[in-house]
């Protein structure tokens, strides 16, 4: 029987971008076949092998949603186990970039205002970014 409790379990280090115009965020839906599929999440990827999370920021947000990132700081990290995976989300707030976002693997993405937020589903693991930038907007 496989013990609940493995420290030794493998944990996905994933850098996500909070990409922030004014009062909204571009998020995009993640396709149905992947992981936690058909939620909506904040663009980013794995975190490579040698690569710093702001290169893995800069590389996954180019290649997802097409934009230059210029600057960016963290704003929380949070590990969450969702039982067939443990992820360590890297997340970064992302108001300096160039170039208008758009879902370039031919994923739903929208902006869309934090107040709103809420209206979207989201994976489990992401319910204290969306209360960390409600707080943001209070
Ligand atoms: N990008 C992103 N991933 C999230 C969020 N919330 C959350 O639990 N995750 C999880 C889902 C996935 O298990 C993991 C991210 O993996 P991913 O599938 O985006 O990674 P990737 O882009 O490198 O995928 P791939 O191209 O290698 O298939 O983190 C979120 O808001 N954004
Ligand atoms: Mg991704």
């Amino acid at each position: 029987m496989e013990s609940t409790i493995n420290p030794d379990k493998k944990v996905v280090h994933v850098a996500v971008g909070i990409i922030k115009r004014e009062q909204d965020i571009f998020i995009c839906k993640r396709p149905d076949d992947k992981h936690q599929g058909g939620k909506w999440e904040f663009p980013g990827g794995k975190v490579e092998k040698g690569e710093t999370v702001t290169q893995a920021l800069q590389r996954e947000l180019i290649e997802e949603v097409d934009i230059h990132v210029q600057s960016s700081s963290p704003f929380m990290e949070i590990h969450h186990d969702y039982g067939d995976k443990a992820v360590q989300l890297d997340i970064h707030l992302v108001e300096d970039f160039s170039g208008e976002p758009i879902g370039l693997e031919g994923q739903q993405g929208q902006w869309v205002a934090i107040d709103k937020l809420d209206n979207f589903q989201f994976p489990a693991a992401n319910v204290p970014i969306l209360a960390k930038l409600i707080e943001l907007i209070k």
